[in-house]
């Protein structure tokens, strides 16, 4: 004979406002003692629940992130508040990008001292990249960050992220010279884009998309070291307090997100996963976000621009063919 000590009541986060009906015919029924709200994982946002908790006066005291026992999560009132507002949940990015320790990985600091210096190689795009895979699913990152949520379910985890891994093939199939370079050395010997593509397995277009974004990345990095900015304030080591500030800056203007994630392509076109090289890159460089943001204010053409060239690949195939003479989109910026 089995006595149970606790009972809990397991409910699905998507179940809307029947939640308060169903808990309450099961408190009455089992006096359970807690609440475990499943499928928070997906894009249920459990706003349900706070009716449930509150006409039975029981705690969550779990959340179900996916379908693996290892899928539980102790119940964070915070997060959950912010998420069910849709204002992220900054506290767990801040949490996770710290777990990472990129402050000690000798790439990442590389990228944020050539950064510093107005210069993003290929390199840099490479480790940006891997450090974006590294942060896990990409949608439970996107539910942590203002705004991007939305953006991701247009396009979708596994889009999204074998984009990116293609994104990663192509640069792993760069020589040295190439991945050190500021990606000129394209343009100049366009046979070497050929080369890259039968590495990766993708054809020319793909590898000129990551050479553009690339290029994009490196205009920012050009202006925000033209506009000074605060990045050489002592003490503006990446770490938590800089994250926070950066995050709150994000938080107090959602709109950037997506404007920075349309910009790069969003959803639809062969750019698509392009925002999301640029989304790390805020995410670990403090400075970068507001110097981004600084950027697009004076120059509201540039994004449009982006946008155009990002969304018509009759546009990129006619780049192609001028390789030659083309300055390309990093001559945009300036
Ligand atoms: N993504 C995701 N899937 C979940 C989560 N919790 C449960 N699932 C999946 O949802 C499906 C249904 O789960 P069950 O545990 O069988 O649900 P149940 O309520 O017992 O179902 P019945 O016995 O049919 O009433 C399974 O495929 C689970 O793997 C979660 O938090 N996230």
């Amino acid at each position: 004979m089995i006595v149970p000590t606790q009972t809990i009541m397991v409910m699905d986060g998507s179940i809307g406002q029947a939640a308060e009906s169903q808990a309450k015919a099961f408190k009455e029924s089992s006096q359970f003692g807690s609440i475990i709200l499943t499928k928070m994982d997906g894009h249920a946002r459990g706003g349900g629940a706070i009716s449930a908790v509150a006409t039975t006066k029981t705690p969550i005291v779990f959340i179900g992130t996916g379908e693996h026992a290892t899928d539980l999560e102790i119940f964070k009132p915070q997060s959950f508040i912010s998420k069910l507002l849709g204002i992220g949940d900054i506290q767990s990015l801040i949490e996770h990008v710290q777990s990472l320790n990129l402050q000690d990985d000798e790439s990442h600091k590389k990228t944020i001292e050539n950064f510093k210096e107005g210069k993003f190689t290929l390199r840099d795009f490479q480790t940006q990249m891997n450090n974006f895979m590294k942060m896990g699913p990409l949608t439970n990152i996107a539910s942590m960050i203002p705004g991007m949520s939305n953006i991701m379910s247009q396009v979708g985890e596994e889009e999204t992220s074998s984009k990116i891994k293609n994104m990663i093939y192509i640069m792993d199939s760069m020589t040295t010279k190439e991945l050190d370079s500021d990606g000129r050395i394209f343009t100049q010997e366009p046979e070497r884009i050929i080369r890259v593509a039968r590495g990766a397995g993708c054809t020319a277009v793909e590898v000129e998309m990551v050479l553009q974004q690339q290029r994009m990345m490196s205009a920012m990095a050009v202006n925000a070291k033209n506009m000074g900015g605060p990045q050489g304030a002592p003490g503006a080591a990446p770490g938590g307090n800089n994250m926070a500030r950066m995050m709150q800056q994000a938080q107090q203007n959602p709109g950037f997100m997506q404007q920075a994630m349309n910009m790069f392509g969003g959803a639809g076109g062969a750019g698509g996963a392009g925002g999301m090289p640029d989304m790390s890159a805020m995410m670990n460089n403090p400075n970068m976000i507001q110097q981004a943001q600084q950027m697009m204010r004076q120059n509201p053409g540039m994004m449009q621009q982006a946008q155009q060239m990002m969304q018509n690949p009759g546009m990129m195939q006619k780049m192609m063919s001028q390789f030659g003479g083309m300055g390309g989109m990093g001559g945009m910026g300036n």
